[in-house]
């Protein structure tokens, strides 16, 4: 869809992936054979009119850089039974599109399609895309997995990886403009992650190196990572900064193999001042991909290049990575970023409905802060439906209308246990200090409750071996093996205990 189309919505649409066609005709149809939209339940619609207002509408919710990114090169497909079909160009783009935009795409789709009922919206990749795409990487492809988490910069490379003669290569493409410094909201839970990349972004020498963060599932990295690279982009253009997904550079590696060109892949990575490394874990367990990343990253550290890298888990913590490797990744800066607390998730949300220039009662942003604790990615989410739903209806959102339209998200989201929940519940349980939790003291009464607690949080929440050890005061991954293995085998033995657990569990989980 070009601009213009955006101007004057009569313009015919030119969509490449199916030729012109008529907009009423459902594009699915092959040969010739097409029926009319969803002829059963609606009336005819005129698809490519409404994907156009629904697009303009689109643009001036997001601005124009996010739109130009994700919502422009989308495409729409078909509606068939009250189903829209948007399609993507790539699955990349698809995913990121389903968790970033799906709400707000669904909110005002159904606005737009006026004539239909009801609207369900559905991402879909391009048939004509699928068919060009290369042949899957073997070596363990995490897929779709990593997809959400990928950005038009991979896309945009990933695509142009599919053709047989070498691509071009843009280092930078596809970073999010919304991903700066400015628009990083700070509090206890990221500061030191801040600090550390400001700085490293703002020195002119080698700060830390490698600077390594590291966090759960949507807590920002990604944002930080991107910051970094813009600002040095700005600042320093001379410089030559290289970011990419860890799952692009072994693509981009198993490329060169293919093409038997790892000398120019080689010369590539290592010509450049700052590389960045974006879920370096989608490496684990990838033999040939890290002993290679350990010898970019071994001659640019060694050449007093700067190494920025992200995941999901401390250096230590990388299962499957070789240790030689692991050990390198911790030799700088290392530093997390905690799950966001009440505050910041409060502060996020009041910067972004600002930004937005969006009002949302001030109680409806604290009841989100309050219900949303999962990570910022879900917060965001639940704020775009909010803002989504708010601009439609021109009226002010109430704490019951919001609970209304997240009621599958709150849903969720209780069902969440944290460790301090567990902690506080074993404690009060068996009558003994939640500080007892995190103590040294070995005396039966305490360690048998804190070993419970240890069990259940292995049981309850996704954590590592090594999370909850840190989360009991900092003790040794073994200590949280060992306590597991023991309350599962009292429990078969000692029907008191067992008793106690089940209990703990069910009023936990409830
Ligand atoms: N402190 C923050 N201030 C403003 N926005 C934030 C903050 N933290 C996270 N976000 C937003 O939350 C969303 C998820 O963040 P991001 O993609 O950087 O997470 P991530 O840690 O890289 O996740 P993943 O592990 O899935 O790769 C982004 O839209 C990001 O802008």
């Amino acid at each position: 869809m070009s601009d213009d189309n955006l101007k004057n919505p009569s313009t015919p649409h030119e969509f490449s992936a199916y030729g012109a066609k008529p907009a009423t005709l459902n594009p699915n149809f092959e040969n010739g054979d097409f029926a009319p939209f969803d002829s059963a339940a609606n009336p005819p619609v005129d698809l490519e009119a409404c994907w156009e207002k629904v697009s303009a509408r689109m643009r001036i919710d997001l601005g124009d850089a996010a739109w130009r990114s994700w919502i422009k090169p989308l495409r729409v497909g078909s509606l068939h039974n009250n189903m829209l079909t948007i399609e993507a160009d790539s699955s990349l783009a698809r995913d990121r599109v389903n968790s970033q935009y799906a709400d707000r795409l669904r909110v005002i789709s159904a606005a737009e399609f006026t004539g239909v009922k009801r609207v369900e919206v559905r991402l879909a990749v391009r048939p004509q895309s699928i068919a060009e795409r290369a042949p899957r990487i073997t070596d363990n492809d995490k897929g779709s997995a990593f997809a959400a988490n990928s950005t038009k910069y991979d896309r945009a490379q990933s695509d142009s990886a599919t053709g047989a003669t070498p691509e071009k290569f843009d280092p930078l493409a596809g970073l999010d403009p919304r991903y700066t410094f400015a628009n990083f909201v700070v509090g206890k839970p990221n500061e030191l992650a801040f600090a550390v990349a400001r700085r490293t972004a703002e020195s002119e020498k080698v700060a830390f190196n490698p600077l390594f963060l590291y966090g759960g599932v949507g807590l920002g990295k990604t944002h930080l990572m991107h910051a970094i690279a813009w600002h040095i982009r700005e600042q320093a253009p001379s410089r030559k900064v290289m970011y990419l997904s860890a799952e692009k550079f072994m693509y981009r590696f198993v490329r060169a193999l293919r093409f038997r060109d790892t000398m120019s892949f080689k010369e590539q990575f290592r010509s450049v001042d700052v590389l960045m490394i974006d879920d370096v874990q989608f490496i684990s367990g990838k033999d040939s991909t890290q002993e290679e990343f350990f010898h970019t990253f071994n001659a640019l550290v060694e050449d007093g290049r700067q190494v920025i890298i992200s995941a999901d888990k401390s250096p230590t913590d990388l299962e499957g990575m070789e240790e030689r490797l692991r050990s390198r990744l911790g030799w700088g800066m290392v530093a997390d970023i905690h799950p966001a607390d009440y505050e910041l998730r409060l502060g996020i949300l009041q910067a972004k409905a600002e930004r937005a220039q969006i009002q949302i009662p001030d109680k409806v942003l604290e009841f989100l802060a309050h219900k949303i604790v999962s990570n910022v990615r879900e917060l965001e989410g639940a704020l775009n439906r909010i803002m989504a739903h708010a601009m439609l209806v021109g009226r002010e959102i109430t704490i019951e209308s919001a609970a209304d339209l997240l009621a599958d998200l709150l849903r969720a989201s209780s069902r969440q246990i944290s460790v301090d929940a567990i902690q506080k519940r074993v404690a009060a349980h068996y009558g003994i200090r939640v500080s007892e939790m995190f103590s040294a003291r070995r005396a039966r009464n305490i360690a048998r409750p804190r070993q419970v607690a240890m069990y259940l949080t292995k049981n309850l929440t996704s954590l590592s071996y090594p999370e909850i050890g840190r989360q009991f005061g900092g003790r040794d991954h073994t200590t949280v093996m060992h306590a597991v293995k023991t309350i599962e085998t009292l429990t078969l033995s000692d029907s008191r205990l067992g008793e106690d657990v089940d209990l703990l569990r069910s009023l936990l989980s409830n």
